[in-house]
C-alpha cells in the first residue's frame, strides 16, 4: 500500500510532513491514526536525511508557492540535491510539486512551527519569500503588517537563534516619492508610502548572515504575480494571447525597473554563495531594464499587429507613482559582478515563446509570431 493510501485509509490524520516520496510504509494503517501520523513523520524525516547532500546547504524556502519560489527551488535543487531545499507554504501544493520534493506546512507567524522545521530538517540557510505584495498589502494593511512585519520579525529571531543564513528580498517599493527615481540608488533618502515599502525597508544588519537584493518588478512566464503594482507586465503578454486585448491600470508612461525571472533566481543563488569578505553592503539594488506600459504594447504589436491595449489607471497608479523608475545597481555590478542577461526586446520574446504553446488553440492564425 502506497503511503498515501495508507494514510488517506486513517482518515485524513497525515501530518503536513507526510508527502508523496516516501512511496511504501508497512503496517501504518493497523495503528492509530494520531501514531501513524508520528511514525510517518519519523520516517519521513529520517528518509530525507539520507537523501541528502550532506555537503550541500539545506535550504528552506518560505511562501515557496509563490511567483518566486517554484523557480528558485528548482534552481537549489539543481545545485544541492532535490532533498536539500524544503518548500514551504501555508497553502495546500499542488502534485507536481509534491512529487519534485520536500514540502511542509510552515506559517511564518507561528514561531514554534518554523523551530520545529529548523530542527528537523537541520536547516543552514532561509530564504524568506512569505509577503504580501505592494497591491494586496494596501487593501488589508493589518494582514500586512502581521505577515511583513511580525512574520520577518520571528524569521529574524530564528535564524539568529540556529545561525541560520538568511535571504529575504527587498523591492523598489522600499522606496518613497522622496528619493530620487532616476536612478535610485543603494544609499539615499527612503520613506516609502505603502505598508510594503514600510516592512521592505531593512536597515541593520541583525548581527546575523543576513543579505537581501532589493527586485525590480519580476517578470515570469509558469507563476502568476500574487497582486502587486508591476503585474501589468506579466498579464500583458496573457491578455494579448487570449483576447487581443489588455486594459491596463497604469498610464502608458509610467516607467519602472523591471527583471525577467531567470535573471532574479541565478542573483540570489549567485548571493548566497559570495563569501562574506566580499560584501561591502548587506542589500543591495539590482536591476535589469525600464519600461512603460507604452513601450511594452509597442513591442507585443510587434508579435501581434492586431493587439490593442486601453488604459484605465487605478489605485496601483499613485503607488508606481512614489516608486523609482530607473535603478542604481552601479554597486552590486562592482562589488559581486552582477550582470542581468535579459533586456527588454528578449523578455518579450522568451514570454512570447513560453506561452504561445499554452494559448496556441485560441489563437491558431491570428498571431504572428516572430
Ligand atoms: N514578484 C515580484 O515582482 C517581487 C517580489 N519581491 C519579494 O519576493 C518575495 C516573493 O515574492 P512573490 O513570490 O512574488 O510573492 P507571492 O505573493 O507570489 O508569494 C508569497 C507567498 O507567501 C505565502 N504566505 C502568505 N502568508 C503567509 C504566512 N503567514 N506564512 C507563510 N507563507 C505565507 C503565500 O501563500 C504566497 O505563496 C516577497 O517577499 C516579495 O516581497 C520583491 C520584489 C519584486
Ligand atoms: C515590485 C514588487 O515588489 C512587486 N512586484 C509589487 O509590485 O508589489
Amino acid at each position: 500500500m502506497s503511503l498515501r493510501v495508507a494514510l488517506r485509509s486513517l482518515g485524513q490524520r497525515a501530518c503536513s510532513l507526510c508527502v508523496s516520496h516516501v512511496t511504501s510504509q508497512g503496517g501504518v494503517a493497523s495503528r492509530t491514526p494520531a501514531t501513524a501520523c508520528v511514525l510517518v513523520r519519523q520516517f519521513h524525516e529520517d528518509f530525507l536525511h539520507r537523501k541528502k547532500n550532506m555537503d550541500k546547504p539545506t535550504v528552506l524556502i518560505t511562501g515557496s508557492l509563490g511567483q518566486l519560489g517554484q523557480g528558485l527551488a528548482k534552481l537549489l535543487r539543481g545545485k544541492y540535491g532535490q532533498y536539500n531545499v524544503i518548500m514551504s507554504d501555508i497553502i495546500k501544493a499542488p502534485d507536481h510539486i509534491l512529487e519534485t520534493g520536500p514540502y511542509v506546512y510552515a506559517d511564518i507567524l507561528d514561531f514554534k512551527n518554523l523551530q520545529e522545521i529548523v530542527v528537523n530538517y537541520r536547516v543552514d540557510w532561509v530564504v524568506h519569500f512569505s509577503a504580501l505584495l505592494s497591491a494586496i498589502g494596501e487593501q488589508n494593511v493589518p494582514l500586512a503588517m502581521r505577515v511583513n512585519v511580525e512574520g520577518l520579525h520571528n524569521i529574524l529571531e530564528l535564524s539568529n537563534q540556529y545561525g541560520i543564513k538568511l535571504f529575504v528580498p527587498s523591492t523598489i517599493g522600499a522606496f518613497g516619492p522622496d528619493s530620487p527615481r532616476n536612478p535610485t540608488p543603494d544609499l539615499t533618502i527612503q520613506r516609502p508610502r505603502t505598508i510594503y515599502g514600510v516592512s521592505k525597508y531593512y536597515h541593520e544588519r541583525f548581527g546575523l548572515d543576513f543579505r537581501s537584493l532589493r527586485f525590480p518588478g519580476i517578470i515570469s512566464s509558469d507563476t502568476n504575480p500574487g497582486g502587486g503594482t508591476t503585474d501589468y507586465a506579466v498579464a500583458i503578454f496573457h491578455e494579448a494571447l487570449k483576447h487581443g486585448h489588455y486594459q491596463c491600470y497604469l498610464e502608458p508612461d509610467t516607467m519602472l525597473p523591471m527583471m525577467y525571472i531567470e535573471d532574479c533566481l541565478r542573483s540570489i543563488s549567485e548571493f548566497m554563495e559570495l563569501p562574506n569578505d566580499q560584501l561591502k553592503m548587506r542589500t543591495y539594488n539590482i536591476q535589469a531594464m525600464s519600461f512603460t506600459p507604452r513601450i511594452l504594447e509597442d513591442i507585443v504589436k510587434r508579435y501581434i499587429p492586431h493587439f490593442t491595449m486601453t488604459y484605465k489607471p487605478d489605485g496601483r497608479q499613485a503607488i508606481a507613482d512614489t516608486w523609482p523608475m530607473v535603478f542604481d545597481d552601479s554597486n552590486a555590478r562592482r562589488d559581486w559582478n552582477w550582470r542581468h542577461q535579459y533586456d527588454t526586446e528578449r523578455l518579450c520574446q522568451v514570454m512570447f515563446e513560453a506561452l504561445v504553446p499554452k494559448y496556441r488553440g485560441r489563437f491558431v492564425g491570428i498571431m504572428k509570431f516572430r
